[in-house]
């Protein structure tokens, strides 16, 4: 695996994942035969310009920016390219990641399943029409956010209580994986779960009035469908 980058410090990080890293975007495509592009959105265009006429027949083209459509990445890229959208997100780092991809221009089944092989060895990768990985941007792909944020107030709840900061942080975040692995391993109902921990008169549903009367519930999904929406406008800059 290779990797190029125009700023010294990532290609650091990626020799510290035990990757190397060569000179320019040429160069990863004349080594490779997934070529991964995961610059800003508004450079995806101009990096498949430059290489475009090193892409081969051999090439799985896999795009992992927000908003750009395969629509755009044909057109840059020649419409007779293998090319893949995948949305990840960064508990791709830890092996958990949560993602969904789309085929387009000539990529085949067979090229799919090399990209979900690929991303299944650090997480789940679902495959979904083109039109949905809007809103898997706005759920799974800017998620990580919205918990990282949820931990670290459940921290802060739990220092105003009273506890440690590093206890509580850790109970924060044990109890989000706790929770997840529960959704995840049961297949019950989220719903059902939060009914089992909520005793009648009892604590939790002391919090959940709290929770309810913050509007949490719509600041959620509001989250979701804002991120949802400024990654079709992204397709348009
Ligand atoms: N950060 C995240 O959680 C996720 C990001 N993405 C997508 O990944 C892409 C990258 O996002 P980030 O990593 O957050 O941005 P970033 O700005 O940290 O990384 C982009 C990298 O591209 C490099 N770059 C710029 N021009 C280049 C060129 N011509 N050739 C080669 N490399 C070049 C930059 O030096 C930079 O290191 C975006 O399109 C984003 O939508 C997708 C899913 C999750
Ligand atoms: O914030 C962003 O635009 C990127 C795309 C999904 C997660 N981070």
């Amino acid at each position: 695996m290779v990797c190029t980058d125009p700023n010294p410090a990532r290609k650091d990080v990626f020799r510290n994942f035990g990757v190397k890293a060569v000179d320019g975007n040429l160069e990863v495509v004349q080594n490779s035969e997934v070529v991964f592009i995961a610059v800003k959105p508004q450079y995806v265009s101009v990096v498949l310009n430059e290489v475009r006429g090193s892409l081969k027949e051999k090439h799985i083209v896999v795009s992992i920016a927000a908003g750009i459509p395969l629509a755009t990445l044909k057109e840059a890229a020649g419409d007779d390219k293998h090319l893949i959208r995948v949305m990840p997100n960064t508990p791709c780092l830890v092996g958990e990641t949560a993602a969904a991809m789309c085929l387009g221009g000539r990529a085949t089944e067979e090229d799919g399943n090399v990209v979900e092989k690929l991303f299944s060895a650090v997480g789940s990768i679902f495959k979904v029409d083109e039109k949905l990985l809007s809103a898997v941007t706005g759920l799974s792909g800017s998620g990580p956010a919205y918990i990282f944020l949820m931990i670290e107030a459940l921290a802060d709840g739990g220092v105003r209580a009273g506890l440690p900061r590093d206890i509580s942080q850790q109970l924060a975040a044990q109890t989000v994986l706790g929770s997840a692995k529960m959704v995840l391993e049961t297949g019950k109902h989220p719903g059902v779960l939060k009914d089992m921990v909520t005793s009648p008169a009892g604590t939790t549903i002391a919090g959940v009035h709290e929770l309810e009367k913050a509007g949490v519930r719509a600041a959620f999904i509001n989250a979701v469908v804002a991120a949802s929406n400024r990654a079709d406008e992204l397709a348009k800059l």
